[in-house]
């Protein structure tokens, strides 16, 4: 079985020359150190700068332009600039051996502090990328002693980055993820995207190490804004674990996979950075769940395989672990057996070396004080902000269901109010209102009346009606048709209402005839009004429907007294009148008080 395995690893095995994404990440270091060393250079240190802009792929051009470079007559600054350039692309070309021999030829300790940060950096990066940890943390403490005396925000950030790297590779990915906030920390005080960008994914990139996934969702955003267009290397450490997490979306997110995957194949291999074992890993986990169970075998193979060549151990039982469950599905058990046996034989190596480690990191510990106590700070901080936006996230989620629910009550609440009311008033509107002439319809002018009489009544005060019928309206219907019949009524309402006190109110009885309610008036007032409306009525303009149509109306007047003492009496007097008064010839006022009504209207 052995035998087959290791004979399944040389086959399967793809044959990758480089990275890439070494090249990626170095990229940004180089960017942060041109930015930098353009504060020492003069003008025509120009052409210095260019030497980063060539195609790194060309590797005798890149030498050739290096080497003349070199034959010149270079000042202590550009000197340095040189070894950076020249560093810059043996990191490209994956030769971290040739970078360090380039960096040592060097004596860094006499630079200036600011130069020291970059050297350090490009060191401990070269040393943790080749799995030597005893020299990466030596540079790293190099870093952290100078690190007080280092006020650039780019350069503090990359000091930092540095550090990280080497905590990350010790697994301490709580610290890594606090130097990361220190990084994001100098990106806001300096407002530099650049470095927010960076220290946004890198803390992505630890969270998700820490398992804390909401937060990452949470800082989601801010990184892909920080980062502007989202770059290869920042696809890995940012939409990697972005996909990881939602699982289910693995399928429906084309595009970052799709990158992914094309990243891969373009891959050339290289010494063995991390991130390569992570992309190839995620692929595989990729191709497991999208049941392409050989690419997926293919890849857990080549990762476990390049990382077993480094002694990486964390990456090896990832790989086994894949591995495990590809002879799982495939139903291999003879596999699984195997693969379950020497992933537990690791674990125990992972172990072992993770004790090691932490012996090895304590004998280094990083110096300096600043950045200790710093880191505990943010430690502690950290914790209690985990606490507390637990705590907060629980009261946000309490408060935003209650206030979704009160919104949502008030609303259905409004709106069955609102319906109800809306119908009230509708219905109101329809019983109170004779939907033809705008007047009080017949039962609600009648309770009112009986209302505002009884009011008066307990108030001493004097009730009267005023009731009136058209006269020959069969006629105006049979003459002109019922539609100008219903101009004659509503213009009759209209201009009886123009004629009325603010608390008189006029409502249809039924057909021709309507009743004026009189609060607080006596007879020979109702009778005065009766005049006014009566001679209103006869005004009425009608020449433009026909000079033969005539609107006159008999009125009768009636006054509450000891006798006539409820509406339904003042209606029966009101109704005797007015009928007195259509019998007299129409187009005339009759009262209760009978002969007297002329007298009183002189009167008054
Ligand atoms: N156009 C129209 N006509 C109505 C309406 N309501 C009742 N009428 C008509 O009004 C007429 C009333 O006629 P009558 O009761 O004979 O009274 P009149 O013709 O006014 O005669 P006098 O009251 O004696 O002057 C009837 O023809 C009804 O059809 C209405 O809303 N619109």
């Amino acid at each position: 079985m052995r035998r087959l395995l290791s004979k399944g690893l040389r086959q399967e095995s793809p044959t990758l020359t480089r990275i890439k994404l070494v090249k990626m990440k170095v990229r940004f270091v180089t960017t942060i150190l041109i930015v930098f060393l353009s504060h020492f250079s003069s003008a025509n240190d120009l052409s210095l700068d260019s030497l980063y802009s060539l195609d790194y792929r060309d590797k005798s051009k890149v030498k050739r332009e290096l080497e003349l470079f070199e034959k010149r007559k270079l000042s202590l600054s550009e000197k340095q600039k040189l070894i950076f350039a020249k560093s810059y692309y043996l990191s490209l070309w994956g030769d971290f051996k040739g970078r360090i021999k380039l960096l040592n030829s060097y004596e860094w300790d006499k630079a200036e502090d600011n130069i020291k940060v970059g050297a350090y950096y490009q060191l401990t990066e070269s040393y943790v990328n080749l799995g030597n940890l005893e020299k990466a943390l030596y540079y790293t403490s190099k870093v952290t002693e100078i690190l007080p005396n280092i006020n650039e925000p780019k350069l503090k950030s990359l000091a930092y980055h540095s550090i990280a790297d080497v905590y990350e590779s010790l697994y301490m990915f709580e610290e890594s993820y606090l130097l990361s906030e220190m990084i994001i920390q100098e990106g806001y005080e300096s407002r530099s995207s650049e470095i927010l960008c960076y220290g946004t994914s890198r803390a992505i990139k630890n969270l998700f190490r820490l398992k804390r996934f909401p937060e990452i969702i949470k800082n989601k955003s801010a990184a892909i804004r920080y980062c502007g267009e989202i770059n290869d290397r920042f696809i890995i450490e940012l939409i990697t674990p972005l996909i990881q997490i939602s699982n289910n979306k693995l399928n429906s997110d084309f595009d970052g996979i799709a990158r992914l995957i094309s990243m891969y194949d373009n891959l050339e291999v290289s010494s063995s950075p991390r991130e390569f074992f992570e992309l190839e890993l995620f692929l595989a986990e990729y191709y497991l769940q999208t049941d392409n169970i050989e690419r997926a075998y293919n890849l857990y193979q080549s990762a476990y395989s390049r990382s077993s060549d480094k002694g990486d151990y964390q990456f090896m039982i990832d790989g086994l672990d894949g591995l495990f469950k590809v002879s799982l599905i495939t139903g291999d058990s003879e596999a699984a057996l195997y693969y379950a046996k020497i992933l537990i034989d690791n674990q125990k190596e992972f172990e072992r070396e993770l004790v090691e480690k932490s012996r090895l990191f304590n004998s280094h510990k990083i110096r300096a004080k600043e950045l200790e106590h710093q880191i505990s700070k943010l430690s502690l901080s950290n914790e209690n902000l985990i606490l507390e936006r637990e705590v907060l996230n629980s009261q946000k989620k309490v408060f935003r269901v209650a206030v979704f629910s009160a919104f949502a009550g008030i609303l259905i609440l409004t709106l069955v109010i609102y319906l109800l009311v809306r119908q009230k008033i509708r219905m109101k509107k329809s019983l109170d209102t004779d939907f033809l002439t705008g007047a009080i319809s017949r039962s609600s002018v009648l309770s009112l009346a009986r209302k505002k009489l009884k009011a008066c009544k307990e108030n001493g005060e004097n009730f009267s009606i005023v009731t009136f019928d058209l006269d020959n309206f069969k006629s105006i219907n049979d003459r002109f048709g019922h539609s100008v019949g219903d101009w004659v009524l509503l213009t009759v309402i209209k201009t009886i209402k123009l004629n009325i006190r603010e608390n008189d109110f006029v409502g249809r009885l039924g057909g021709e005839e309507f009743i004026i309610c009189l609060p607080n008036s006596e007879l020979s007032q109702a009778l005065v009004l009766a005049e006014r409306c009566r001679e209103a009525l006869e005004k009425i303009n009608t020449k433009d429907i026909s000079s033969m149509l005539v609107i006159t109306a008999s009125f009768g007047v009636s006054e509450i007294n000891g006798e006539v003492d409820s509406l339904n009496k003042l209606l029966v007097e009101s109704d005797r009148c007015l009928y007195a008064a259509k019998s007299k010839g129409r187009n005339c006022i009759s009262s209760n008080y009978g002969e007297l009504e002329k007298a009183r209207i002189t009167a008054v």
